[in-house]
């Protein structure tokens, strides 16, 4: 059961990130923001979207400024529980603008909503657990990135960022499993082998 396999790497993953010290956080996460902003496919970007990080997850808030800085727009996830769907919208004001949501990560509150276009957005910074040398992905098993994904598959550009002990030979996938682009880690630059 594929689901099964899932859940037991998850765990695994989750357990070594969830007890890392805070300084290791920030600097890993420094190496990995900084291999990203170097990449072409970053700096040609105008509109990135953009997880808000919690739980240790490779940290973004630095990259949030940076964006700010070059003038990129920053488009953040919404999301509706009920239908694990990802709304993405603009963040104009961080300071003003975002709530913590009910998973704990920051999120835009209800008046700040401002939908964009999936098609418009030009690259995708995508959080999870475990990524595999394919570039395959496990999130939080929500199917929220995979359900996002679905019918923009090829038009956005999909990286997603982790620290080196997240990435393992192979994840189990299933059919609705959309791999992503690229995956950076403090170590290295995993490319999608097309076909
Ligand atoms: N920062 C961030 N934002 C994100 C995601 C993410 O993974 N990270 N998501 C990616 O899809 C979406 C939200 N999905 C999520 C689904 C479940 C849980 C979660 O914490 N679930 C369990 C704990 C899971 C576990 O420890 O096994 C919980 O509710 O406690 C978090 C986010 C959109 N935004
Ligand atoms: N495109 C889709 N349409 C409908 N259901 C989907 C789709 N993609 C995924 N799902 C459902 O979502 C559930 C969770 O999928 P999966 O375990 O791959 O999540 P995940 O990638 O770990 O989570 P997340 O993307 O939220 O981080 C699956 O049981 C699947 O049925």
């Amino acid at each position: 059961m594929i689901t099964v396999q899932k859940e037991k790497l998850r765990k695994e993953i989750l357990n070594i990130r969830n007890n890392m010290k805070k300084s290791e956080v920030e600097g890993l996460s420094e190496k990995i923001i900084s291999r990203l902003v170097n990449m072409d496919i970053f700096k040609e970007s105008k509109n990135v979207m953009i997880y808000l990080s919690f739980k240790n997850e490779v940290d973004t808030y630095k990259l949030l400024s940076h964006c700010k800085r070059l003038k990129k727009n920053v488009i953040v996830p919404f999301t509706v529980k009920e239908k694990k769907e990802i709304i993405p919208t603009l963040l104009k004001d961080q300071e003003k603008e975002l709530v913590k949501s009910y998973y704990g990560y920051m999120e835009p509150s209800k008046e700040y909503l401002r939908p964009v276009n999936k098609e418009d957005i030009d690259i995708v910074i995508v959080p999870g657990v475990v990524f595999d040398e394919r570039c395959c992905r496990i999130g939080f098993g929500g199917g929220y990135y995979d359900r996002f994904f679905s019918d923009v598959k090829d038009k956005v550009i999909k990286v997603g960022i982790a620290y080196e002990f997240q990435i393992v030979e192979r994840v189990p996938v299933e059919e609705f499993d959309v791999p992503l682009d690229y995956v950076i880690t403090e170590k290295r630059i995993i490319r999608k082998v097309s076909g």
